[in-house]
């Protein structure tokens, strides 16, 4: 039995009256006429890291394409800042302050560092080279590379460039579908290193893991999916604590 400090879904909200900065509600969508998501509702408040997590298949990856345009939900809402977003197509999303970093293909290798930052910033109205300059500062891993091939980088060093591509555009919400995915134990440590680096330029983060101690590890609230529906939401410290979502989600 899960206890009562594990929110079962669509129970207690937890908002404690702040606006979340994304929202879905009661959202069904997929792909085609599959449905995945089913009645599925998540929020994110400001400055928080938020984690999904579940089995293969859950549903994780179709919430951060739902909520980035890349799907429409077929009923339900996706809020940004209490606007409804639902169906706008990505690169106007994009410009509305939210980015998203896929779990492959996230960098152009063909393309210098350099070149892949600017072309993250392409829909930027101005201040491109101010903005690569702090993301530069920041990460100095990808500072010391700037004109080397992104396909030289190691698995570690792409997922780093990734997310200071989606930064280009400053958004204060970053989708990451799994970033730890094929790295080794270690470059996966720095890789959350890092998120938690992202999320102190004041980006809120909805992160899709598999890796369900070190993701919940550095966020501040989970989501327990199961085919498109949230089962169970609380803090890392009671979704990993609760024996029910231990015993049937998290390998016990
Ligand atoms: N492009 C697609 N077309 C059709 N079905 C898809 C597509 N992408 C995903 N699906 C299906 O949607 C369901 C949910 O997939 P999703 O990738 O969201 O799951 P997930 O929880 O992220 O799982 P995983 O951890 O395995 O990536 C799966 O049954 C999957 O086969």
């Amino acid at each position: 039995m899960s206890d009562d400090t594990t929110r079962p879904a669509g129970a207690a909200d937890g908002t404690d009256g702040v606006d979340p900065v994304l929202s879905l509600s009661n959202v069904d969508s997929g792909y085609g006429e599959v449905q995945v998501l089913d009645d599925c509702s998540i929020r994110l408040d400001p400055g928080e890291i938020v984690c999904l997590v579940g089995p293969n298949g859950a549903g994780k990856s179709t919430v951060l394409k739902t909520a980035f345009g890349m799907l429409t939900p077929w009923t339900g809402t996706v809020e940004y800042h209490g606007r409804d977003i639902g169906g706008m197509a990505p690169e106007e999303i994009v410009r509305e302050g939210i980015g998203y970093v896929p779990q492959t293909d996230n960098v152009f290798g063909s393309l210098t560092i350099d070149e892949n930052l600017r072309m993250g910033g392409v829909a930027r109205d101005g201040g491109l080279d101010e903005v690569i300059e702090t993301l530069y500062d920041r990460f100095p891993i990808i500072d010391r590379k700037r004109t080397a091939k992104a396909r030289t980088l190691s698995g570690g060093q792409r997922q780093v460039l990734a997310f200071a591509r989606a930064l280009v555009m400053e958004p204060d919400v970053l989708l990451i579908d799994e970033p730890s995915a094929g790295l080794a134990p270690n470059t996966a440590d720095e890789v959350f290193e890092d998120v938690r680096e992202v999320n102190d330029m004041d980006t809120a983060i909805l992160m899709v893991e598999q890796n369900v101690t070190k993701g919940l590890g550095i966020s501040d609230r989970g989501y327990v999916l199961d085919q498109g529906t949230v089962r169970f939401e609380g803090t890392p410290e009671e979704l990993l604590n609760d024996e029910e979502v231990s015993q049937l989600y998290l390998g016990g």
